[in-house]
């Protein structure tokens, strides 16, 4: 992976003014370095699916629905630029063999090994009648520039179904305040976003008076991403610490909480970067709604329940030192420590789930979700 230091911000820009992490064209794939946001515009070239699984792994590109793709066309480039001279069958054994080693970089997110699972069935399909290793390539690169488009316009989605249904449901506020935490926008997308795509559209269609975003520590995904995409897209918001949640909530100031997802069960419990849970039981003493918004990729209707959800557990370093583990160390030298990536929100706590197929409510009974029956219905 080798780095291209671009000087200014605008680097981060698309010329329709959104925010891109991923820039990708057939044969070509960089990757915004996230770690050095929001001071420093690096791009970095990633050539082939070993890559792709280190800028995963060492969080260069983070966020369920980025990695996905990052994967993907990590592959898809790897495979453009190599001279290949078996066939259509070892075309194939080389793929499954890359998808199954990418899928190892992180584990909690859903949407890297659904994304897997389509390629891979893919690639068995194709090579069931191609006589040539380049169509089977031809038919993987394809696939994975697909996910690439049609995850931007997923999320348009989610903004449009999630801005209103929050208009429906606080009919009787002019304008709401939103908290949300960890970034979920589109650096952790292919652009756009999930619960911060919610906010764009709340925003663009005047009903938004404030966003909140937490630092998210020990990586300060909010304080450094979120923020900055707040900041770039000139929407009026406040950073908070991850410990003042309670304390804005308890002085009337967010109406609204919504927050991504890594992988959602199927009665609802969802995975989320760490303190979701924290935010979750806050909004539920203080009576505020609680929404995940995320695309129907991130649910895992293989799981009953977040019980048997992977969380991730990063380097000690990240709590050790300053700036998620890059800078100077801040705590005592032998202290022992616990540093999961996720944690678990109960689903009894999430009051609605907004995908790009629509808003998945439970029956006022209901603790937890009917998930399944929501998408056979949206088929
Ligand atoms: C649209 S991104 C949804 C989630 O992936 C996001 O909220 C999150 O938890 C990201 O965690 P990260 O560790 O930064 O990859």
């Amino acid at each position: 992976m080798s780095a291209e230091a671009n000087g200014s911000s605008a680097a981060a820009t698309t010329a329709g003014g959104s925010l891109q992490s991923i820039c990708y064209e057939r044969g070509s794939l960089r990757l915004l370095d996230q770690r050095k946001l929001p001071l420093e515009t690096v791009y970095l070239d990633v050539k082939d699916s070993t890559d792709g699984w280190t800028a995963i792994r060492d969080m260069v590109v983070r966020g369920a629905p980025a990695i996905a793709i990052a994967a993907a066309l990590s592959l898809a480039v790897e495979v453009s630029n190599r001279d290949f001279n078996g066939t259509s069958e070892d075309a194939s054994s080389l793929l499954i063999k890359k998808l199954e080693y990418l899928v190892s970089s992180r584990p909690t997110a859903v949407n890297l090994s659904d994304a897997v699972e389509k390629l891979r069935s893919l690639v068995l399909k194709t090579v069931e009648t191609a006589t040539e290793a380049k169509t089977v390539f031809q038919a993987y690169i394809d696939a994975a520039e697909t996910m690439l488009i049609d995850d931007v316009a997923s999320n348009k989605a989610i903004g449009f179904h999630g801005a209103k249904h929050l208009r429906s449901n606080l009919e009787d506020l002019e304008k709401i305040s939103v908290l949300t935490h960890c970034n979920t926008g589109s650096l952790a997308t292919a652009g756009y976003g999930t619960a911060l795509g919610v906010i764009r559209a709340l925003q663009s269609e005047g009903f938004l008076e404030e966003a909140f975003c937490t630092e998210t520590r020990p990586f300060n995904q909010g304080s450094r991403l979120t923020a900055f995409e707040l900041v770039h897209d000139r929407i009026p918001a406040t950073l908070i610490a991850d410990s003042a949640v309670a304390a804005l909530m308890k002085a009337g100031r967010v109406n609204a909480v919504i927050v991504g997802a890594d992988r959602i069960a199927a009665n609802g419990d969802t995975a989320n970067k760490i303190g979701t849970y924290n935010v979750a039981l806050s909004a539920f003493h203080h009576g505020i709604q609680f929404y995940v918004a995320a695309p129907i990729t991130s649910i895992d209707l293989s799981i009953s329940s977040g019980e048997q959800i992977v969380i991730e557990e990063r380097s000690a370093k990240e709590l050790l030192h300053s700036d998620g583990g890059r800078g100077k160390q801040v705590a005592a030298s032998g202290i022992s420590v616990w540093n999961p990536a996720f944690d678990v929100t109960p689903a009894r706590l999430i009051t609605a789930i907004i995908t790009e197929k629509g808003v998945i409510i439970k029956k006022a009974s209901d603790e937890a979700f009917d998930i399944k029956g929501f998408i056979e219905n949206a088929k």
